[in-house]
């Protein structure tokens, strides 16, 4: 799987060279490029934002740096095998089905914006050729895009075969189909006692029935209390 970023600050993907996806790049698993969108500029000043067309506050991306991006990473040839994804205030929620789509993808452009966004031609543009995802990260308006990359690129590189050294705990993990969608359980380690706090007896029992039984419990109350949208049969 090969990621590219776009943005005008790069170093932000920096720390994907760390802790698990360092190791998928280093064993291969996944190739990572983050490009500087001021390198698509021509004047003294590697201008990429312009005044808003119809008025308004703020600036907005000029088109021109991000089609000739376009143009060296990807070529003019339409293909929808590329996914480019915008993350974007005005996107589709980004959710796990999103991350395990795109975790088959074998590319993925992450377009990062700021200012007050990306000249929405660009996205038109990119839609002719290419399969576009404007996702949303969540309800709440960051500065830009890249953060939301970072978070998406977690998502979606987890999900990929050889990435994770245990694959069998994607399928304990909250919102995976083997946990019914719910809330994951609480989890617990040693020691037994910590400051007056006990673990409950049930898992430190050895019966494995009641332990599933307690943990599928725990599940269905913790996503009932916090997330009852989750829960299907109410
Ligand atoms: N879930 C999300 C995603 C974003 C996001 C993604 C990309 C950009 C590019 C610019 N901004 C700032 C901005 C602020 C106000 C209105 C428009 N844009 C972004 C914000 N915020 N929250």
């Amino acid at each position: 799987m090969r990621l590219d970023y776009l943005t005008i600050f790069p170093e932000f993907f920096d720390v994907l060279g760390i802790s698990l996806l360092g190791k998928a790049v280093d064993n291969g698993i996944v190739d990572i490029h983050a490009h500087d969108l001021r390198t698509w500029t021509h004047d003294r000043h590697r201008t990429v934002d312009d005044t808003p067309c119809g008025g308004g506050a703020g600036m907005v991306m000029k088109p021109d740096p991000w089609g000739e991006a376009f143009d060296d990473l990807l070529g003019a040839d339409p293909d929808p095998s590329v996914h480019v994804v915008i993350p974007t205030p005005s996107g589709t929620p980004f959710r796990q089905d999103d991350a395990a789509q795109l975790s088959h993808a074998d590319r993925i452009v992450f377009c990062c914006g700021r200012y007050e966004g990306i000249d929405h031609r660009v996205i038109d543009y990119a839609s002719e050729h290419w399969s576009v995802h404007e996702l949303s990260l969540g309800d709440y308006v960051l500065n830009g895009g890249e953060v939301a990359a970072l978070a998406m690129t977690e998502a979606i590189v987890r999900l990929v075969p050889g990435v994770l050294g245990n694959p069998e705990s994607l399928s304990e993990e909250s919102y995976s189909q083997d946990q019914e969608g719910l809330l994951e359980y609480p989890v617990y380690t040693r020691p037994a006692s910590w400051r007056g706090w006990d673990v409950p007896e049930v898992l430190m029992s050895g019966h494995h029935g009641h332990i599933a039984q307690w943990r599928r419990e725990q599940s269905r109350e913790l996503t009932r209390r916090r997330r009852p949208d989750l829960l299907t049969d109410e």
